[in-house]
């Protein structure tokens, strides 16, 4: 992001009251107050658009004892801006014409990671440290082999904290994921675990025993800022942010009531405590990512390219709105209390029609041998064992065995993002029209290849949707007459 001209203030501590006034919130509350109790490590989008906005909604309510020391991993740059705006940022909720933005103030200190370790270290060992927050995507929890390895991962980094404060006879702090992981809170006990036992079966033990972490379910969307939207943001709210965050208004954090040093009051401002996260991420992977899968797929092949562009087509539209409706919102539970499926189709519905977020339907794309067997495959090997509608489904995961072959329906190369990108291509190419080659990938399709009528409409659509625009529309429109058998060559009759 480049610097901002000189006609409007760069944001900083300094600037707060010459920015604040019109349409820009500033924080309300003294900033030399507020105390770290939070490392979060990942300093995303999402983080700045989610957690940071709840915090700071704390500290405007006067709970000043819960700051975060954001923690970045690799590159420099956001701890570059964040160091010149003496950490604060600018949300922007965009919803239509509608438009609010806020300045964050919850973030007390950044650290990179790769830069100062020792920093890391010693905010991690100060007692008012009572909880560690992660955004560090699925990539993050993947541990390398070998009994020393891992070190230098953030879970190494963990693992580390923890046992200086076993050491130091000083309480731990709860490890709380916030990455959309089918299980994130599993994920995350599973690599403090493993680094744990490689390096003491005694800390091990003591982590087991006292580190809670809970599960959580997180929801906003937050596509990538863009320098237009940089541009945009100073012109609409005259704050010279070198990189604010762009968000719809929805939000929601569902978290397990299970933390074992302290809690922060995230009931005061949004949050929802529970016994039990799983049916909460249920509704939300299946519904929410689950469909942003099918959508990113069938919306790129139909030619768009964000997701508003994608659902003001009536072809696509229709087909997510059924899609949902009639085969994913049936085989959830009905009785979560406050998620209705339903209910929750209507929202993101709408949520997906927003015209200003401009989320781009590559985002929705990347990484779809981890994303669809998460998400969207396990509606359809549920619908097929409880003998369920199952056309769309089946549809969707041909849009994307389609979109394997790097190349859109008038032959323009398209970049699969994906760390199986070669392999996937490879056997969507070798199969062409059969699915076969890439249903024989059973870590990425499990026992699809056995659904009889899946793959009749896998093939179906393989053969016959994905020709150009109207056939691809005609097959959206009825996804069932796929899988009807073919008209008989002449030649091939008895
Ligand atoms: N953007 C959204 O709409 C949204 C909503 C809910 C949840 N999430 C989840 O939040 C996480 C972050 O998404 P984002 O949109 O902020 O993306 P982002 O690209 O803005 O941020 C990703 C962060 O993860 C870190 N990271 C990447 N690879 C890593 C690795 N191997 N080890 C440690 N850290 C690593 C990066 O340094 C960066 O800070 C993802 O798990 C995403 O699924 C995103
Ligand atoms: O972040 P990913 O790549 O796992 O998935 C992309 C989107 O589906 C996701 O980020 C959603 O926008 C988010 O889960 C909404 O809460």
């Amino acid at each position: 992001m480049s610097e901002s001209p000189p006609s409007v203030p760069a944001l900083n501590n300094r600037t707060l009251d010459a920015t604040s006034g019109g349409q820009l919130e500033t924080p309300g509350y003294d900033r030399a107050r507020i105390e770290p109790a939070v490392v979060h490590f990942g300093v995303g989008g999402f983080h700045r658009a989610h957690q940071e906005v709840y915090f700071d909604h704390l500290a405007e309510l006067g709970f000043t004892r819960w700051g975060v020391i954001g923690v970045g991993m690799r590159r420099p740059e956001m701890g570059e801006v964040l160091d010149a705006q003496d950490n604060l940022f600018t949300v922007v909720e965009r919803d239509g014409e509608d438009s609010t933005a806020k300045v964050i103030g919850s973030m007390v200190e950044y650290l990179l990671l790769a830069e100062d370790r020792t920093a890391v270290e010693r905010r991690l060992a100060d007692p008012r440290i009572r909880l560690v927050t992660l955004t560090i995507t699925a990539d993050g929890y993947v541990l390398p082999d070998g009994p020393c390895a891992g070190a230098d991962s953030v879970f190494g980094v963990i693992v580390d904290a923890l046992d200086r404060r076993r050491r130091a006879h000083q309480a731990p702090f709860t490890v709380l994921s916030c990455d959309n992981l089918p299980d994130s809170a599993a994920a995350a006990r599973a690599a403090t675990a493993t680094l744990a036992g490689r390096r003491d079966p005694a800390l091990a033990r003591w982590i087991q025993e006292r580190v809670s972490f809970p599960g959580s379910m997180v929801d906003r969307i937050t596509p990538a800022t863009s320098p237009g939207d940089r541009d945009e943001v100073e012109e609409d709210f005259h704050v010279g942010d070198r990189w604010p965050v762009i968000t719809e208004p929805f939000t929601q954090w569902v978290i397990e009531d299970d933390f074992c040093n302290d809690r922060p009051p995230l009931d005061r401002v949004g949050a929802l405590f529970v016994h039990d996260v799983a049916p909460y991420k249920l509704i939300k992977s299946r519904l929410l990512n689950g469909v942003h899968c099918a959508l990113g797929y069938v919306g790129y092949l139909a030619g768009h390219r964000t997701t508003d562009q994608a659902m003001s087509d009536p072809a696509v539209a229709g087909f997510v709105e059924r899609l949902m409706r009639a085969e994913i919102a049936p085989l959830l539970p009905p009785d979560v209390p406050g998620m209705d499926p339903y209910a929750y189709c209507d929202t993101v519905l709408e949520r997906l029609r927003n015209p200003s977020i401009g989320d781009r339907l590559a985002r929705l794309c990347r990484r779809g041998s981890t994303k669809v067997p998460d998400y969207l495959l396990p509606s359809l090997h549920a619908a097929y064992a409880q003998e369920r509608p199952r056309a769309r489904l089946a549809l969707a995961v041909a849009a994307w065995l389609r979109y394997l072959r790097g190349t859109d329906l008038d032959g323009a190369p398209i970049d699969v993002q994906d760390a199986r990108a070669g392999e996937l291509r490879e056997a969507a190419r070798r199969g062409g029209d059969d699915p076969g080659p890439l249903l024989a990938l059973r870590d990425v399709f499990g026992g699809l290849a056995d659904d009889a009528g899946s793959v009749a409409v896998l093939r179906g659509a393989l053969a016959g949707a994905f020709a150009d625009g109207s056939t691809l529309r005609a097959a959206l429109a009825a996804p069932d007459r796929l899988a009807l058998p073919r008209p008989l060559e002449p030649h091939e009759h008895p």
